[in-house]
């Protein structure tokens, strides 16, 4: 292999090391039985025998894992490690749409690794500052959904089931208010249709990440197609952005995510299409529904297991002057929740990145280029080696290991922060970056959405809390699910609601 001249200069021609193999291999398999039975006790082993950086084999993939500090370096070296194709590892999108909507579109087109509209649309419109503009649409959307879905009588009770119609179509609602606008997000097609793309291609994805594509195709027209979903979604939207392209309607009095990917120019210098912005509309949702949906779940099956946390968080709703969503995304304990949740309830594997070039580590191993890489997060996340500042955060701090809902509640006083901590170490609140969050991603890739994501979540849970009694159906807490430790899912339980007075 012919080593780049500027890695040979940087390297004072010291020969960059190979990066271990960890031992234990099972033809195809690689590495699947150990990540299942217990993916965090595995890949703590796997340190100890290589030390920092390793390789394992999942299914037909190599993975170069990063861990500690290496988990920064790979999210801040954007150049090297590419995050497009990492992410179409875990979510390929670009294949399932190639598998069920090459034949009506040229799917291609839409491959969108240096100009993803959705993306300059979200670091535009989701900031803080301008979520303002979907402050009454997320407030109408849930609404509407708690009245006619979970509409019960006081002492009423139901079972909210995790695999269940009723949390994603909450979600799924609030999302097509605020990509489509309250004009077409009512429509119940477009709000299904927006619900079963995503849920489809996720069932897709994971049938793609077990088996090679000619195997995996045949089963994906037939089980988990998203071309009658797709269809939905253009014959709602394209209408309207046909109108829109002609000038007959504007969306400036209520702006949408489909007006602003209208408005923007493709990568050969044209305005995307209607049909174009539409599918873009279906690829936003997929980002804007699978994690908050986790995330709501998670939250909900604590306060379940802790009734204490519900009364705390009704007290909390309760004092507010005007229940706005931003009054609701500013009360401190429901946003500590959220980062807990966040830091803690994740899988021990993320993060997927490409390596766009041969790559150095601080530690003098090389990854090839064209490796994927991928980072231990919850690992770091519960190293107090490397979380200085969190491991000090609260009253009494707990271990980092386990679930203190209170850890982000904190203020000058009893934050535990010292005088000589890094200022770039922002604990603020549930979005705030930096090296001891890894969840969001660091630097100019980290997740554009996470405002809308986080609102959206602490405004689904305040509704719930405020209208239900919470408890699990089996009475206890049963363990989370982790899957071959890539992702993590809420226990196999339900939640029983119980109507409030
Ligand atoms: C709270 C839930 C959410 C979580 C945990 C989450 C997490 C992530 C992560 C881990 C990444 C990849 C970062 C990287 O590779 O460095 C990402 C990227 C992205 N997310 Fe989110 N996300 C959430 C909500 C949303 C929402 C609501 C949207 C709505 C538009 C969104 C849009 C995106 C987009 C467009 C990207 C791609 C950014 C890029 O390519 O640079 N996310 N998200």
């Amino acid at each position: 292999m012919v080593w780049n001249w500027k890695l040979r200069q940087q390297h004072h021609d010291h020969k960059p090391q190979e990066i271990k193999k960890i031992s234990g291999r099972l033809p195809f398999l690689g590495h699947a039985l150990q990540l299942y039975r217990n993916p965090t006790t595995f890949l703590h082993q796997c340190k100890k025998e290589a030390g920092p950086a390793y390789r394992i084999q999942l299914g037909g993939f190599e993975f170069y894992v990063m861990t500690g500090s290496l988990i920064q370096d790979m999210l801040y070296s954007i150049r090297k490690f590419d995050n497009y194709d990492g992410i179409q590892v875990m979510m390929p999108v670009d294949r399932i749409l190639n598998i069920c909507y090459r034949h009506k579109y040229d799917t291609d087109k839409l491959i969108t690794r240096n100009k993803n509209p959705v993306k300059l649309a979200a670091k535009k419109y989701l900031k803080p500052h301008t979520l303002g503009i979907f402050s009454n649409r997320i407030q109408e959307g849930i609404k509407r959904v708690f009245d006619v879905q979970l509409n019960l009588k006081p002492g009423e009770k139901t079972e909210l089931d995790k695999n269940g119609d009723t949390m994603p179509w909450i979600l799924a609602q609030v999302i097509a208010l605020c990509f489509a606008g309250s004009k077409l997000g009512y429509n119940k097609d477009l709000v299904l249709a927006t619900d079963l793309f995503s849920r489809k291609t996720v069932q897709a994805g994971m049938l793609l990440s077990v088996l090679p594509q000619w195997m995996a195709t045949p089963f994906i027209k037939h089980f988990t197609s998203v071309e009658k979903h797709l269809d939905t979604i253009l014959d709602v939207l394209m209408p309207e952005l046909e109108k829109m392209k002609a000038g007959e309607v504007n969306h400036e009095d209520e702006p949408t995510l489909i007006s602003l990917v209208l408005g923007m120019k493709n990568s050969n210098g044209e305005l995307h299409t209607p049909m174009e912005t539409a599918i873009y509309y279906a690829r936003a949702s997929l980002a804007g529904l699978i994690s908050p949906r986790l995330v709501v779940f998670f939250i909900l099956y604590e306060l379940a297991c802790q009734p204490s946390l519900a009364t705390e968080l009704r007290m909390e709703i309760e004092k507010l002057d005007e229940l706005t969503p931003e009054a609701i995304g500013n009360i401190k304990f429901l946003d500590s929740m959220v980062r807990e949740t966040l830091r803690l309830k994740i899988a021990p594997l993320g993060m997927f990145h490409k390596t766009t070039t041969d790559v150095v580590l601080s530690t003098g191993q090389i990854i090839p280029r064209g490796s994927l890489t991928i980072g231990t997060l919850l690992d770091a996340h519960t190293d107090p080696i490397l979380m200085k500042k969190t491991s000090r955060l609260g009253k009494s701090p707990m271990p980092l290991d386990q679930f203190d809902p209170y850890r982000f509640v904190h203020d000058e006083d009893n934050s535990g922060v010292q005088e000589n901590d890094a200022d770039d170490i922002d604990i603020r609140s549930s979005t705030s970056l930096g090296p001891e969050f890894l969840t969001f991603g660091l630097s100019s890739h980290a997740c554009p959405g996470r405002h809308l994501g986080t609102l959206i979540v602490k405004n689904v849970i305040a509704e719930m809390v405020m209208r239900f009694n919470i408890t699990t159906k089996s009475g206890k807490r049963l363990p989370d699910v982790n899957d071959f430790g890539l992702a993590l899912f809420p226990p196999e339980d339900s939640l029983i609601l119980e109507k409030r007075a």
